[in-house]
């Protein structure tokens, strides 16, 4: 049974439209940016996405300190809020559990800590937005809210599910072998999600994450257990991943999806080349120019006032502090995914 899911909140327009007046204290759009690569594209892309479609909230830049200088000018220009974060590294002896370029992005825990939004919208950088979709901060609080993830392709080959070849997405095509009790427990992708920004949820989380045998994908996996009891599924069309459209197109509607997520190997925008398996299909090609045609659209470009640089660094938690630094470094994504 999937948990109960309170639908009228993922219809219709926003009601607190009006709230935005008070100035950006209620919710806000929140990005994570690492590194010196291209991933900044994605961010600006997204960016010119939320105002084009008449967002009333702003995108926030969880950044890590390594993102240079030209690239927080270019997002300033662009109207995003910037605020520097410090990385956040599993233990050194669990590292290897998890995927390398994978690694970097436990830091996302930290907008936890951003406490002056009442609520929140994670998307990643290799997002895109097709429409408004500010209604969510009406979602009641207290709850994880993301979109169920695919087991079919080759990146799940670890799990059970995989080698069962049960599918959370049709879960009638292979059932869950009875031998093996009960099927495994929701699992959403953490590449949207909407949440309440919490000190305390923090807090917790760190001390969870270093209580907590590392995984493979990271702190997707981590967020899924943590939030397990208080997930409730958002409906498909709020974080397509893109192995959805060959793997379950009986799902999904490609024309009523509002947000693309942009995360099968060979699909970020900025990099692709239609080379990669499945990258030639239509319903891709279409996503990728709708990507491009936001980018590039000038009208989108930010007008406003440079927003007041909100850039900050964290100071580490107590459970950080007793932490050694690390000496790995992380390994930024391949030019293939
Ligand atoms: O060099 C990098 C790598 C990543 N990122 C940021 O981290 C996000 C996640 O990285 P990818 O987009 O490369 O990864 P996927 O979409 O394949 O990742 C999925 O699995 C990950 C597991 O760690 C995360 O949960 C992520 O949110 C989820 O969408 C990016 O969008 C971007 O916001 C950077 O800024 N620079
Ligand atoms: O949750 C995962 C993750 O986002 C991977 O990076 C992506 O390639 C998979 O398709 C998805 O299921």
């Amino acid at each position: 049974m999937a948990p109960e899911v309170p639908v009228d909140v993922f219809k219709g327009t926003s009601k607190v439209a009006t709230a935005l007046n008070n100035g950006y204290s209620k919710g806000a759009f929140i990005t994570f940016l690492a590194g010196t690569g291209d991933y900044v594209k994605g961010v600006v892309g997204l960016a010119k996405g939320l105002r084009k479609v008449k967002s009333a909230y702003p995108l926030v830049v969880a950044m890590l300190p390594d993102v240079p200088e030209e690239h927080r000018e270019i997002l300033r220009s662009q109207g995003c809020i910037l605020h520097e974060i410090e990385p956040i590294y599993p233990p050194e002896n669990e590292v290897q559990f998890a995927m390398a370029y994978y690694v970097i992005n436990y830091s996302k825990l930290r907008i936890w800590n951003f406490e002056e939004y009442k609520k929140m919208i994670y998307l990643d950088a290799d997002i895109q937005v097709f429409e408004n979709i500010d209604h969510l901060f009406d979602t009641p609080d207290g709850y994880f809210y993301a979109s169920m993830d695919c087991f079919c392709e080759k990146t799940w080959s670890h799990t059970l599910q995989f080698k069962v070849g049960y599918c959370q997405q049709c879960p009638d095509r292979v059932p869950w072998p009875v031998d093996m009790g009960s099927p495994p427990p929701f699992y959403f992708n953490a590449g949207m999600f909407v949440f309440n920004p919490s000190r305390s949820t923090f807090d917790k989380l760190l001390e969870v994450l270093y209580a907590t045998p590392v995984t493979s994908f990271a702190e997707q996996d981590f967020l899924n257990m943590f939030f397990e009891k208080v997930f409730k599924p958002l409906p498909l069309e709020f974080n397509l991943v893109l192995a959805m459209l060959w793997r379950h197109p009986e799902n999904i509607d490609v024309e009523k999806v509002k947000v693309a997520h942009y995360c099968a190997a060979g699909s970020k925008p900025w990099r692709y080349t239609g080379k990669e398996v499945n990258m030639d299909r239509e319903d891709i090609k279409m996503l990728v120019k709708k990507w491009w045609d936001i980018y590039n659209d000038e009208s989108l470009d930010f007008k406003g006032e440079n927003p007041v640089s909100e850039e900050q660094t964290f100071s580490k938690s107590s459970i950080m502090a007793s932490m050694p630094e690390p000496t790995i470094s992380y390994i930024p994504a391949p030019t293939a995914a």
